[in-house]
């Protein structure tokens, strides 16, 4: 028998395995049906923490559809809590910080990459894949934290048919690896309302990424300034964010029960 933990950051749900003592090769498969709600256990992400020559902890991150990606938000402030103490992190995406404050942790999310920006981004959606089922939102902003996101600011959330819209712009063809979908809504100077269809798990109640992605997004615009609230359907995040600097992330982070599984039968 394997044991793993059910933790959460924001609703943002996640079987967490100590690979360091457990032995689980995960597959693809292996890791749908565990994240599998009416047949597994259930949850948003897998996340496997194993050993790393030049951090505390490594992390891995498996989708609810199964893919292994570079970054969870979300997950990584959930790290400090289930390791018992500060730890620096090696994930895909990069050495992480991630120090536990009173109810969750603040990590340093390292620098955004706008690589994309040399892509003609509003030009390709127009002329490429608009059409018809693009509908009228405004050109996204296209910010790598890790893992990929677009974020398109609209003047109201609630008429956004976010669950039909998110499936078709994560797998449009101008994305090769697919995307992280954000719509989001700025609310004031420090505050953004934000809902994020995520690549390989849908609609999420939160995504630390995403909030990482929108809030630096919406400063480079200057729609924002300052540390930034993001809320999400699950609750709120507190991103900073400078031109030139790292992003920090700070917010909760929750642990519910600890099982026990067999892994091969999944
Ligand atoms: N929930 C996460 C993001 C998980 C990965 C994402 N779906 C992807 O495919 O890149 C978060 O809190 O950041």
């Amino acid at each position: 028998m394997g044991r793993f933990s059910k933790m959460h950051g924001l609703g943002n749900d996640f079987v967490v395995i100590d690979a360091r003592t457990d032995v689980v090769e995960m597959t693809e498969s292996r890791a749908r049906a565990i994240a599998d709600r009416h047949a597994g256990i259930g949850c948003d992400q897998l996340i496997l923490i194993g050993n790393a020559p030049d951090a505390d902890v490594s992390m891995q991150i498996f989708n609810a559809d199964g893919s292994e990606v570079e970054a969870c938000g979300n997950a990584t402030r959930c790290v400090p809590l289930f390791v018992g103490r500060d730890v620096l992190i090696r994930t895909q995406a990069g050495l992480l910080d991630a120090r536990a404050v009173d109810g969750g942790a603040s990590v340093d999310m390292g620098a955004p990459r706008f690589e994309w920006d040399a892509i003609p981004l509003a030009y390709a959606m127009d002329t490429l894949t608009m059409g018809a089922s693009w509908e009228d939102l405004p050109p996204p902003a296209a910010v790598n934290v890790g893992n990929p996101h677009v974020i398109f600011f609209v003047d109201d959330l609630d008429a956004v048919d976010t669950a039909r819209l998110g499936p078709i712009i994560e797998t449009d063809p101008l994305f090769p690896a697919r995307v992280n979908v954000n719509f989001a809504q700025v609310l004031g100077d420090n505050h953004i309302r934000l809902i994020v269809w995520e690549r390989g798990a849908g609609l999420t109640r939160a995504c630390g990424t995403g909030a990482c992605a929108t809030a630096v997004a919406a400063v480079r615009r200057k729609l924002v300034s300052g540390p930034v609230t993001v809320s999400l359907p699950g609750g709120d995040l507190i991103i900073d964010w400078a031109p030139g600097g790292t992003i920090r992330m700070t917010g909760p982070a929750t642990h519910v029960f600890d099982g026990e599984a067999d892994w091969s039968r999944f």
